[in-house]
């Protein structure tokens, strides 16, 4: 049956974003352990000034952005998030209910022990092609189950919304279920980074296109352990492999201390400059090519979904049946992590 409020106990926070705040918690009848999302809605009515408010608000990334919608629009929104129990892919998050609590609504889905990868990058320097390759096929799995399935694209692919376990499994989530959710929530340019294509950024229209944009900007990211615009040097990513070819020290404080560039500053160079790539010094041909064709500017040049389906770099990871390379590797991540909650209990 449906989740209850008074079911669910918190058990520690797992994270916040700029729309909501995730939570650990236990279901008492189940005794499962969730992650609980709280979309940070207040159900006031909705009129102009809170839009400035909101609008204003939305300009210091990081705060968690209170939006109000009307009771009738939250019932839609909540009517719309059932379509999630049709969900069903082992590349797509788990879903467990949604409900209304406090003026705010809650989806509950499944626990992902290892984590999102923005995470997962901060603990290592970058993370390694091979992984790279698995994180691939999941993503492009992931994205083809919710267009051949149920005619959605992703509109949020980024590291954080790719969560791992320790099974080694790679899942999406956060993608745009609800277009009442979606429209609420006015998914613009919120958060200090943007993974949004420049046809997006540009308002022009977009679709699936940008997805595959995001994905790209998201594997450079991960690939070079920091976010690529504006592009680092050829120096600066020699140096940063030089120092630690394997890339598992945690990153030294400054790292590649580069100017990070304003929201405004960074989507106009999203639209005017070239877009990154990768070198074939540190990474395989294949992966450098895949990146080249998601990282078009133009969507007619873009690769589509279909064609990435059928990319060398894809072809090279689709084969491999089981993940235990992906499961050892998060393992000895989290081991790390576990090494170090030890340590400093032991030093306690
Ligand atoms: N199902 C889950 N299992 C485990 N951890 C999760 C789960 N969902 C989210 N998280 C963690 O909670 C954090 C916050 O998630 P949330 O989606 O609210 O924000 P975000 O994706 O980081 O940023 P934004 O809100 O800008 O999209 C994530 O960084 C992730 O580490
Ligand atoms: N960056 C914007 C703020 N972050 C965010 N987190 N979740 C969403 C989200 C947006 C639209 C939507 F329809 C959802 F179901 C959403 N949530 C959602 C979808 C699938 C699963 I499985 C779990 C979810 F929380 O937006
Ligand atoms: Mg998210």
């Amino acid at each position: 049956g449906e989740l209850k409020h008074d079911d669910l106990v918190n058990i520690c926070e797992l994270g916040q974003g700029n729309g909501g705040i995730v939570w650990k918690v236990r279901h008492k009848p189940t005794d499962k352990i969730m992650a609980r999302k709280y979309c940070s809605f207040i159900n006031t009515d909705y009129n102009w000034c809170n839009w400035c408010h909101w609008f204003w608000n939305s300009l210091s990334p990081g705060k968690s952005i209170y939006l109000e919608v009307k009771p009738a629009v939250k019932n839609q929104i909540v009517r719309e998030l059932k379509v999630l129990h049709q969900c069903n892919s082992p590349y797509i998050v788990g879903f467990y209910g949604t409900f209304a609590a406090e003026g705010q609504i809650n989806i509950c889905m499944e626990y992902m022990d290892g984590g999102s990868l923005d995470l997962i990058l901060k603990k290592v320097m970058r993370i390694p092609e091979h992984i790279l390759g698995k994180i691939t096929v999941a993503v492009l799995r992931g994205l083809s189950y919710l267009r051949e399935r149920h005619r959605i694209m992703h509109r949020d692919i980024k590291p954080s919304n790719i969560l791992v376990n320790h099974q080694g499994e790679i899942k999406l989530c956060d993608f745009g279920v609800s277009a009442q959710l979606i429209d609420s929530t006015l998914q613009t340019f919120i958060g200090t980074r943007s993974y949004m294509s420049p046809e997006r950024l540009e308002g022009a229209n977009y679709g699936i296109m940008s997805d595959i944009w995001s994905l790209g900007l998201s594997l450079v990211e991960m690939a070079l352990g920091r976010y690529p615009i504006p592009p680092p040097s050829t120096k600066d990513i020699d140096d940063l492999f030089k120092q630690d070819p394997n890339g598992n020290q945690p990153r030294p404080e400054g790292f590649g201390c580069y100017k990070v560039l304003a929201i405004f500053e960074l989507m106009e160079w999203i639209v005017n400059e070239a877009p990154p790539s990768l070198s074939q010094t540190h990474f395989s041909p294949e992966f450098c090519d895949f990146i080249d064709r998601c990282l078009k500017k133009s969507t007619t040049e873009r690769a589509d979904l279909n064609t990435l389906l059928h990319h060398p770099f894809y072809k090279r990871y689709e084969s491999e049946s089981d993940n235990q390379d992906v499961a050892s590797w998060i393992r000895q991540i989290c081991k790390i992590d576990q090494y170090q909650i030890n340590e400093n209990n032991y030093r306690r």
